[in-house]
């Protein structure tokens, strides 16, 4: 796309909002059920960027003062075309994962997760939102999007002004 909106592939997509608001939530619930499932975590590690910001609830709502983190790139340019995953930054904090849980935002097609999870066999996997490929990658997840639905973060939106319907010239 032109503006820069993401669109993975050229089939036509379509577009789900994430406010901050529901992301706090969200994250809250993904930390109730992993109280309910898991002894108390080591530490966390946060799968950059995007897994940065629920992992730091987790860690509020868990009591996880441990965070390490692993940045892996595979997605580039603004059509968004997926490449092999590129190791930027090990968790070397988290050895053989043992102990630990690693967070991300979502899995899509579940190359990260598949990925991260091949250098930390023994970690638990969570994240908030799940599309149907991605889903077996992950041991939890609070939410799931169709495969064709782009998740737009809040982190990528801006409120704007509107015009009212009356004062646009093609309304
Ligand atoms: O399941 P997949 O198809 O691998 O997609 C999911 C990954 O893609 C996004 O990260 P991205 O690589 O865009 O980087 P970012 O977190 O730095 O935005 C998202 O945060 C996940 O980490
Ligand atoms: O749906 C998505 N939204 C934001 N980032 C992503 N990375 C892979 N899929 C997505
Ligand atoms: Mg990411």
């Amino acid at each position: 796309m032109t503006d820069g909106t993401p669109a993975r592939g050229t089939e036509s997509i379509s577009y789900a909002t994430v406010t901050w608001d529901q992301m706090h939530r969200d994250a809250r619930l993904l930390a109730m059920e992993l109280m309910r499932s898991h002894r108390p975590f080591r530490g966390i590690v946060a799968i950059t960027r995007g897994g940065l910001i629920p992992a730091a609830i987790l860690a509020r709502e868990l009591g996880c003062r441990l965070i390490e983190s692993i940045s892996v790139a595979s997605y580039e340019g603004e059509a968004g075309t997926q490449r092999d995953p590129e190791l930027l930054k090990a968790a070397e904090a988290a050895g053989d994962g043992e102990g630990f849980l690693i967070v991300d935002d979502l899995v899509d097609s579940g190359v990260t997760a598949q990925y991260v999870r091949s250098l930390l066999p023994k970690a638990v996997f969570a994240c908030l939102y799940a599309k149907p490929r991605g889903r077996p990658c992950t041991d939890h997840f609070v939410t799931e999007f169709p495969q064709d639905t782009w998740v737009l973060f809040p982190w990528d939106m801006a409120p704007q002004f509107i015009a009212p319907l009356s004062r646009r010239e093609e309304a």
